[in-house]
């Protein structure tokens, strides 16, 4: 599998924030979004008994499988073999490529791009929020247990601000929403 990290710090984002967890990022993404924060090209090659092995480092039970776009590259296997370790796996997925047959993720955090979603069950949809002036009538159509709104970090502090700021009014106007921010960058931490 092409492995992009493997590393060990708090959910940031999302429904689980603040939850230890063991990221494993997979590289390479089938879309190329403009304000995508992730570096995700390069790789290393590793079997499952090694991203087993770098997994069983840490303590933590959560594990987040991310990327670039993970999709692409999980299996049924590697996800029985993280159950069987005694670990609970939360994807985070663009969502456009279905998964393989009884993959057995636990929790699918599907984070919609320009492109339709092919999943058939999301537990949280975590929308990324640029404007007051987005559509998010296209997000009607998604059921899910955890409707989360996350800013758009678009690296100007000024903008960024002003996003956060629409988000929250965006929020408190439509409760179904919730606000997720990036909390890993605000506290420095990977
Ligand atoms: C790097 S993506 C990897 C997983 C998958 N490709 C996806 O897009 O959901 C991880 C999460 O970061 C979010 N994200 C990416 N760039 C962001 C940015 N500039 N500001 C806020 N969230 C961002 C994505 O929407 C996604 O929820
Ligand atoms: N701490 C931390 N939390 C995260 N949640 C989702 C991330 C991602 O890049 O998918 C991420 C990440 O990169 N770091
Ligand atoms: S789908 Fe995710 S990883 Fe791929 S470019 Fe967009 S934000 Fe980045
Ligand atoms: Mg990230």
């Amino acid at each position: 599998m092409r492995v992009n990290e493997i590393f060990y710090s708090l959910q940031g984002e999302g429904f689980y924030s603040g939850t230890p967890a063991v990221f494993v990022r997979f590289s390479g993404c089938n879309l190329k979004c403009s304000f995508c924060d992730t570096r995700h090209d390069d790789y290393a090659d590793m079997t499952e008994d090694e991203i087993m092995y770098e997994v069983s480092k840490y303590p933590a039970c959560h594990i987040v499988i991310t990327g670039g776009e993970p999709a692409l590259q999980i299996t049924a296997s590697l996800v029985g073999r993280l159950h069987a370790a005694g670990k609970y796996v939360q994807m985070e997925t663009n969502g456009t490529s279905r998964l393989p047959a009884d993959c057995g993720v636990d929790w699918i955090t599907c984070s919609p791009k320009y492109r339709p979603v092919r999943l058939e069950h999301i537990d949280e949809l975590k929308v990324i929020f640029q404007s007051s002036e987005q559509d998010m009538s296209v997000y009607d159509r998604y059921t899910a247990a955890v409707y989360s709104l996350q800013p758009c970090d678009v690296g100007d502090a000024k903008v960024n601000a002003r996003i956060l700021k629409e988000a929250v009014e965006y929020c408190l106007a439509h409760p179904k929403w919730r606000l997720s921010l990036q909390t890993h960058k605000m506290l420095d931490i990977r």
